[in-house]
């Protein structure tokens, strides 16, 4: 596609671009190189590595000096959204953004199996990667940069794919990667604290947030809101400045309304109203949190156009996310579980939700990341310290840090908190302390399959170790 054609600029020469991408490391003959400004670099400085390296064209700030055709552009990631779009030009007709701070991944998947069931092809895009019947591929994160987006959408709308629902994080929010998707549903789970390294104070992650709703979202768009979680009142503020139709979920809800959230051994059973009309479902979800999600997943099917007689039956057959209140295994009576809680306010709710789970104690086993918002640590072992009997505080991808400062953290928050750094080793001590009537949850890796250790990852997954654990205690029991 020739530069012009592009950018909607007239280029003198007009060069044929054969591809986008914001890392000159990637550049190839004929390429566009977005030069970005970030955290840890100025794209800028890579300048003149793209055009050895063959850029035809560079899209940077305004004064930016270059060799060849350049748009100069003061929103340089918007812009290079816009690019991205119209380069991989297919988008699936319905998208459905899911923000919120917990419950994305989770709305997501549970959204596209509703589709799946009614019919539709559907898929899920968020950080358990791109995902549809005939489409799965990984991502490095949970909102990917702007080219790797749009090149998927474009993949999986080739493939057939016509309805999405897509997480969108606020870093991806914060830096524009999702500005050209034609979303015609935006749906909210909560926001609670989180990501304040990136993010200067808890105002500005909410403005990243609220701008899938007042700026992403199309204006003939449906805005979807859990009124459960924190933050709601403000999302329904800016859909009714904006004169957009909503449907409101949850306890509090208006238009899809929880009634009655019972528990039980296998999952939950919900009693809900829907535009006046009451059902009794039972789904087969652990964790009395799920009821938010699938709500909303239920509210953002009926916003894309799905009848409710149709929904209503597809979520009793609504499976989990792997790593979510996932039962890892059993011994001695006592269940347990993996869930991929990182926050505080998650940490709260899995242990609660785990509760009614437990006959006697509920074991917890924790750890917080590093590189990531510092001042969470602390709130996320008080949490474990007040909802959980027995707290284990171990390492969860120390990345750059040291592990035993971010473990002395998490540890402010629940002092008689028992310390084992190795991960392997907490979790087996957690299995070796289970009776009768116990529970141990453990929280934060959910799905993952490594530890990120300094530049290393190594493997590991809670969900396997935990089983190991189980047969090693088996074996000395002699059975
Ligand atoms: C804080 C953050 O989100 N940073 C992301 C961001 O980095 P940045 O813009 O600051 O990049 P930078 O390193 O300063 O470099 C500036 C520019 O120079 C370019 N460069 C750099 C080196 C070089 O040799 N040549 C070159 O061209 C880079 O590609 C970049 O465009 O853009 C990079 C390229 O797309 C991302 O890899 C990087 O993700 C980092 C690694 C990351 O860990 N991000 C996480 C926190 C994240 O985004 N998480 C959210 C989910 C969070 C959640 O909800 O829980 C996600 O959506 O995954
Ligand atoms: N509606 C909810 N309210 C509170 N906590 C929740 C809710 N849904 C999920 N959680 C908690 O958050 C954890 C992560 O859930 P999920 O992966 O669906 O969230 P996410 O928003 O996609 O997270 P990430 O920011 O890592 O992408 C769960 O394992 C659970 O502990
Ligand atoms: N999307 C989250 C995942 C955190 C998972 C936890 N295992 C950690 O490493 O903190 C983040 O990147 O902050
Ligand atoms: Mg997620």
């Amino acid at each position: 596609m020739r530069l012009s054609e592009l950018s909607y600029d007239a280029f003198t020469p007009d060069p044929n671009i054969v591809g986008i991408s914001a890392d000159s490391r990637e550049i190839g003959p004929g390429f566009l190189f977005a030069a970005l400004p970030g955290v840890v670099a100025d794209g800028a400085s890579f300048i003149p590595q793209a055009e050895e390296n063959g850029a035809a064209a560079i899209l940077a700030m305004p004064g930016v000096k270059t060799s060849v055709p350049t748009i100069h552009d003061a929103n340089p990631r918007r812009r290079l959204a816009q690019l991205a779009a119209r380069f991989y030009a297919r988008q699936p007709e319905i998208i459905a953004g899911i923000t919120g701070t917990n419950g994305k991944t989770s709305t997501a998947l549970f959204t596209s199996q509703i589709w799946a069931r009614l019919g539709k092809d559907a898929a899920s895009l968020g950080t358990l990667g791109a995902q549809s019947k005939a489409f799965s591929r990984p991502l490095l994160h949970t909102t990917p940069d702007p080219v790797k987006l749009h090149e998927t959408l474009d993949a999986m709308t080739r493939l057939g794919v016509t309805h999405l629902a897509m997480e969108v994080s606020s870093h991806g929010l914060a830096q524009a990667r999702a500005d050209a998707v034609e979303f015609s549903v935006a749906a909210f789970t909560n926001i609670t604290q989180d990501h304040l390294d990136y993010h200067e104070n808890f105002d500005d992650y909410f403005s990243a947030k609220a701008r899938l709703f007042d700026t992403l979202l199309k204006s003939s768009g449906t805005v979807v809101i859990n009124m459960d979680g924190e933050g709601a009142e403000k999302i329904s503020e800016i859909a009714r400045a904006r004169s957009l139709p909503t449907v409101k979920t949850g306890v509090n809800g208006r238009d899809i309304k929880l009634l009655q959230c019972t528990p039980h051994l296998n999952g939950l059973v919900l009693d809900i109203e829907i535009r006046g009309k009451q059902y009794n479902i039972d789904i087969p979800l652990i964790g009395g949190f799920q009821a938010e999600n699938v709500l909303l997943a239920a509210g953002i099917a009926i916003a894309s156009g799905a009848r409710i007689d149709e929904v209503v039956p597809a979520l009793e057959q609504i499976k989990g996310a792997r790593g979510r209140m996932e039962q890892a295994a059993e011994v001695a009576g006592a269940g347990i579980f993996v869930d991929y809680a990182h926050t505080p306010d998650a940490v709260a709710t899995a242990l609660q939700a785990i509760r009614p789970h437990a006959e006697r104690r509920v074991i917890a086993i924790i750890g917080a990341g590093g590189d990531r918002d510092k001042s969470k640590r602390p709130l996320m072992g008080s949490a474990a310290g007040e909802f959980a009997d027995v707290v284990i505080v171990t390492d969860d991808n120390p990345r750059s840090e040291d592990p035993s400062a971010i473990r002395a953290d998490v540890i402010k928050g629940c002092p008689d908190a028992q310390e084992i750094g190795d991960r392997e080793q907490a979790i087996a001590t957690g299995v070796a302390a289970l009776k009768e009537g116990d529970v141990l949850l453990i929280m934060g890796k959910g799905h993952e399959t490594g530890q990120k250790v300094g530049e290393n990852l190594l493997p590991f997954d809670d969900t396997e170790v935990a089983q190991s654990a189980v047969a090693n205690r088996l074996k000395e029991l002699g059975r």
